[in-house]
């Protein structure tokens, strides 16, 4: 006979697997009907054995909360129990008999307009609930919402919280943190990724919800507007009313002020005729698109791959030495002055069809772009290439300091090797939030993170394919600096969407922080798309923007 998991739950199926446990269907043989229930193997990280206490307390209090959840909304899972085994923390939920949002379109196709404007109505009263108990969701997607069988309710299940207790570490100066977000990128707003959701991060997560269910799209695959940054994702969703569009649109902007403030905004909205903000942009094609490869259902960071397309648009883009300021052009000069003189030419001249055709009038106007078709063309012959390495030479003096080498930086410098993503993932990203003692399900409150959590979240931002938001993560005056974005934001993605598949972050110390700026040193290792691993050490220059409590990029070299 089959052994009973805590000598009363019988296995029937495993439902999934992901990077903190797993998730079965089991019948529970103490209930008189042998109900099912579904039960949640959670396996904590563990780097010392005292924490082991602390990632126990605050199980109980997730799950605490999950029973005050479940027990007042009808579209929230149930918590039946919870309990630990062999050092495993599980807990016993309801189970909802249906098929989340993800299967349903798999099954049956893209949703109405009618439908999908019915699940909004069904779920933002259930998110209004959680939000007045202090708790942001945190990982709203298809995949975490089960259409109910027995009523055609929407159904919210997969609360991030308990996730997030199980990565309690301690860091190497003693102190807790979590290792880290919960979110699923690209369904993700920045200031989540960044490690401070509000609530209406989870309005973000549920406009991109909705457009899937529309259009089939998963966020990866849509690509944003090169000049607002807006998502553009209307043109794929075919008789979507202008109310529902606008209503997604709102919710899914890019900064939260923009934003509803409140789920019950956003259900008032879809019961008016919302007007369609004027700066959204209704009508313009996608001008580039990103199959996603990735299954739905894992955490991917691999950076959405633009593909462009000739649709009149200058779609394709010249700039590959420009990144988030100078990094690019940095590594290729680091590898074009000494390192390995042969690889400079290679990430800069090899082939890269999608980055041929800026018109050759705009070259002369612009002393940097004049260098990058030749760049990004295919070389041809020997007299190019070094004629490249000559052009990026021409550049050091702009763009190439040496690091100082300060010692008495160096009780700053904390290895945060391996916490970046690799280009895939199943798993969370690893970053360092800092653990406080409210629940870490409550929108954090707005703390000045410390400028190196800005570079690292920048890379993490990055690394996701999040283009218009780190673009956002560079000071003004950067992004417009014309000699290393001279086509904006397009000469910004070109790089970073183009070229570089990765950026492990290695070594981060702060060289000073003064109230409004700071200067950060990286040691940084880029993998491109070429295949090739780049080494890099970026000094950052960060200005303090008040407006959205964050440290922006305002030079890197
Ligand atoms: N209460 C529930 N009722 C019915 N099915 C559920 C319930 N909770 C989870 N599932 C299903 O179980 C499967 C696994 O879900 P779950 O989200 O818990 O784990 P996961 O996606 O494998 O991992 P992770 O926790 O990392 O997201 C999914 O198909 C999900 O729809």
């Amino acid at each position: 006979m089959q052994m009973l998991l805590d000598d009363r739950y019988r296995i029937i199926q495993t439902l999934g697997s992901g990077g903190f446990g797993e998730t079965f269907l089991a019948e529970d043989t103490q209930m008189p009907s042998g109900r099912r229930c579904v039960i949640k193997k959670l396996k904590p990280i563990i780097n010392n054995p005292q924490v082991y206490q602390l990632i126990q307390e605050r199980f109980q209090r997730e799950a605490a909360i999950l029973e005050d959840l479940g027990g007042n909304s009808h579209q929230i899972p149930r918590l039946y129990a919870y309990f630990q085994l062999n050092g495993q923390f599980y807990l016993v939920q309801e189970w909802i008999e249906g098929d989340t949002l993800t299967a349903k379109l798999r099954q049956s196709g893209l949703f109405s307009d009618t439908v999908v404007r019915e699940i909004l109505v069904n779920l933002l009263p259930v998110l209004e609930y959680v939000h007045s108990k202090r708790i942001v969701h945190r990982d709203i997607k298809p995949d975490n919402i089960i259409l109910r069988q027995r009523d055609r309710k929407p159904v919210l299940i997969d609360f991030g919280a308990v996730r997030e207790a199980m990565a309690t570490v301690v860091n190497s100066q003693g102190n807790l943190t979590s290792s880290i977000v919960i979110g699923t990128p690209g369904y993700m707003p920045s200031e989540q990724a960044a490690g401070r959701p509000v609530y209406s991060s989870d309005l973000y997560s549920l406009g991109l919800t909705a457009i899937y269910l529309l259009t089939g799209k998963q966020p990866q695959e849509l690509e944003t507007d090169s000049r607002s940054g807006e998502i553009v994702w209307r043109s794929f969703g075919l008789n979507v009313s202008p109310t529902l569009a606008g209503v997604i649109d709102r919710a899914i902007a890019y900064h939260p002020r923009d934003r509803f403030s409140s789920a019950k905004e956003m259900l008032s909205a879809l019961h008016s005729n919302f007007a369609i903000p004027s700066t959204i942009h209704v009508t313009q094609p996608p001008i580039v698109t990103a199959p996603s490869a990735t299954p739905q259902n894992m955490i991917s960071f691999t950076p959405a791959t633009p593909i462009h397309q000739g649709n009149g648009q200058r779609g394709i883009l010249l700039a590959s030495l420009i990144a988030g300021g100078l990094i690019g052009a940095s590594i290729i000069i680091g590898l074009a002055l000494n390192k390995q003189p042969q690889q400079v030419a290679q990430p800069i001249t090899e082939s890269n069809p999608q980055t041929t055709t800026l018109p050759d009038s705009q070259d002369e106007a612009q002393p940097v772009k004049s260098q990058l078709p030749k760049t990004s063309e295919p070389s041809t012959n020997n007299d190019e290439t070094e004629e490249n390495a000559r052009l990026i030479k021409s550049q050091i003096s702009r763009t190439s300091e040496p690091l100082i080498n300060n010692d008495k930086t160096q009780e700053n410098e904390q290895p945060i090797k391996s916490q970046l993503p690799r280009p895939v993932y199943s798993q969370p990203i690893l970053t360092q939030t800092p653990t406080s003692e409210t629940s870490f399900s409550t929108p954090t409150q707005i703390d000045k993170p410390s400028p190196k959590q800005a570079v690292q979240n920048y890379f993490v931002t990055i690394n996701q394919g999040q283009y218009p938001t780190s673009w956002k993560q560079l000071s003004p005056s950067y992004q417009s600096d014309k000699a290393i974005h001279p086509d904006g934001y397009l000469s910004y993605i070109d790089w970073w969407g183009g070229k570089v598949q990765n950026v492990d972050i290695e070594q981060l110390s702060l060289v000073e922080e003064t109230t409004n700026t700071a200067t950060v040193n990286s040691q940084l290792k880029y993998l491109l798309k070429s295949g090739k691993e780049v080494p890099e050490s970026v000094r950052f220059s960060l200005i303090w923007d008040a407006e959205s409590n964050n440290w922006l990029i305002s030079g890197a070299k």
